[in-house]
């Protein structure tokens, strides 16, 4: 396995508005993106970016809400009313190469491998199979790409 970059940290939220008004009103957070919805995920989102430190790029906080109660982070904040750390997103160079290892050691893929909300292709892995951490698979960016 080759671990990447360290991709953004989720967090879910009941209200995304509220949310965003907490990183910027009490942890002075001056870059948010604005929310967009991901049907296809069941979610709304939005990204707090976090300065980087000794040179190095910083990364970001993922804020998410229920778009509905099917969506999977509806359980996850009808048992963490408040939100909460929901999982963490590593990078790696080929989701496909990613995807078999995960599988041949024994860990528990989440559905289909599809977009994610940074526009390249991701998938989860079980938290019981991953030392209790839900956990997100996205492939980096190609170069210049947003993201
Ligand atoms: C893709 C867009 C965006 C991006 O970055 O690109 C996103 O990140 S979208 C994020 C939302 N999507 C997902 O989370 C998809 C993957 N998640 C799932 O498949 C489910 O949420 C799952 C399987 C992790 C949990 O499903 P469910 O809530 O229905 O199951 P349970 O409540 O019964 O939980 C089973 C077991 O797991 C523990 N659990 C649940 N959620 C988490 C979590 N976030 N972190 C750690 N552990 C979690 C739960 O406590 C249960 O444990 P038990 O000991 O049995 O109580
Ligand atoms: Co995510």
């Amino acid at each position: 396995m080759q671990l990447g970059r360290f991709n953004h940290i989720g967090v879910a939220v009941p209200d995304i508005e509220e949310a965003i008004a907490f990183y910027r009103d009490v942890l002075g957070a001056k870059q948010i993106t604005e929310p967009f919805d991901l049907p296809e995920q069941g979610v709304k989102v939005c990204f707090v970016n976090t300065p980087g430190h000794d040179g190095t790029e910083g990364t970001q906080v993922e804020l998410l809400a229920p778009l509905d109660e099917t969506s999977p982070v509806a359980n996850f904040i009808a048992k963490n009313p408040l939100g909460g750390q929901h999982h963490v997103c590593f990078e790696v160079p080929d989701i496909e190469a990613a995807r078999a290892e995960f599988e041949a050691a024994g860990k528990r893929i989440l559905g289909p491998t599809r977009i994610g909300a940074h526009g390249t292709p991701i998938f989860f892995l079980h938290p019981k199979d991953m030392l209790g951490q839900l956990t997100e698979i996205m492939e980096s960016p190609k170069e210049g790409a947003l993201h």
